[in-house]
């Protein structure tokens, strides 16, 4: 079995490395970046023919949500181009595809819970090119899971755990969005989730919503890592409204998870019990 991760370099992408190295799994492939452009269609050609992947992991995405705003043309490129340019070459050879997607598809403005089969409307740049992307590859390949996640965080890379630390160190106070709900991933829980469904054999293809268990807003998010951390500094919850942004976010972007947990025979860790292990990695 050989698993090719685009990306590699990334957050998601350093914490498959994580994963796959403490489980020993079998066949995992991080190719350098300089010859893993995913906009590159040649030197992917290249990549494919030299490996011969059975499945593709692709992390690599544009993430600035704010930049992307101002920055649409690049994004768009590696968002949907480059997805679309991945099915295609996973269609040729033969390959499953498992492409990661966000919650920022949703436009939030309810409190039900999204269903993989709900419509999606994004109401930023990031999340409108993140669902072009995930229709590019369904419309090219059939072998494809499409896994949605939300508010990723780990000791790799940059993330708000990461920026929240920084900034508790520095400051006594800060003040936090407390009406964006969503729930958090542990990022090494979804690089686990993701070798599962590799690990199950399972075809059932198609889009899967995966996140920590529970429910929280920025600001108990940030209370939590401080708390968590034993960082000393007064979080002050504020409206949306008090905290501008280049990009518009969801108000209420909670995923149901029940078809990846039915699917697969899972359980998936709380939010608050997987932050404990990101915090005590960082420490
Ligand atoms: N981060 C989050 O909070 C969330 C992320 N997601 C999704 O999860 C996935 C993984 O995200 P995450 O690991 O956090 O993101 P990162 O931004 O940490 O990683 C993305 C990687 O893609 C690389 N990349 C960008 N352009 C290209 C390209 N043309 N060719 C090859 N690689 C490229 C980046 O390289 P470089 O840095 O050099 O540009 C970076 O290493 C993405 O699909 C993202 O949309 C979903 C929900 C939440
Ligand atoms: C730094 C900071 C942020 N915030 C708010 C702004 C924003 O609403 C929220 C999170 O900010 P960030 O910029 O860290 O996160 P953001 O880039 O919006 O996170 C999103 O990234 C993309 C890639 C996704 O796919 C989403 O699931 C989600 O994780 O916290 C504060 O309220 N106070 C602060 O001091």
């Amino acid at each position: 079995m050989k698993i090719l991760v685009l990306g590699a370099s990334g957050q998601l992408g350093s914490c498959l490395k994580k994963a796959g190295s403490i489980r020993n799994f079998d066949g995992l492939i991080f190719p350098e970046e300089a010859v893993s452009n995913i906009l590159n269609t040649e030197a992917l050609e290249l990549l494919f023919d030299l490996e011969k992947p059975n499945f593709v992991i692709n992390c690599a995405a544009y993430t600035a949500v704010d930049k992307a705003e101002d920055d649409v043309d690049l994004c768009r490129k590696v968002n949907k181009d480059g997805p679309g340019i991945i099915a295609g070459l996973c269609q040729e050879n033969g390959a499953t595809l498992i492409h990661v997607s966000t919650d920022f598809v949703f436009e939030g403005n309810t409190v039900d819970l999204a269903k993989e089969t709900d419509v999606a409307n994004p109401i930023n740049i990031y999340g409108l090119t993140k669902l072009e992307g995930e229709q590019v590859v369904a419309q090219q390949l059939a072998a494809h899971f499409i896994i949605r996640t939300s508010w990723l965080y780990s000791e790799f890379g940059n993330n708000f755990v990461k920026t929240m630390l920084k900034l508790g160190a520095d400051r006594d106070e800060l003040s936090v969005i407390a009406d964006q709900i969503g729930t958090p991933t542990y990022a090494v829980d979804l690089a686990n989730a993701i070798l599962d469904i590799i690990e199950s054999g399972k075809t059932e293809y198609g889009i899967y919503h995966y996140s920590n268990e529970g429910v929280t807003s920025w600001y108990d998010f940030a209370k939590g890592i401080f708390d968590i951390s034993k960082t000393e500094v007064n979080v002050l919850p504020i409206p949306t409204s008090a905290y501008p942004t280049r990009a518009v976010r969801p108000k209420f972007s909670v995923m149901d998870k029940t078809k990846y947990k039915t699917t697969f025979s899972i359980t998936i860790p709380y939010w608050r019990d997987s932050l404990e292990k990101c915090i005590s990695q960082l420490e």
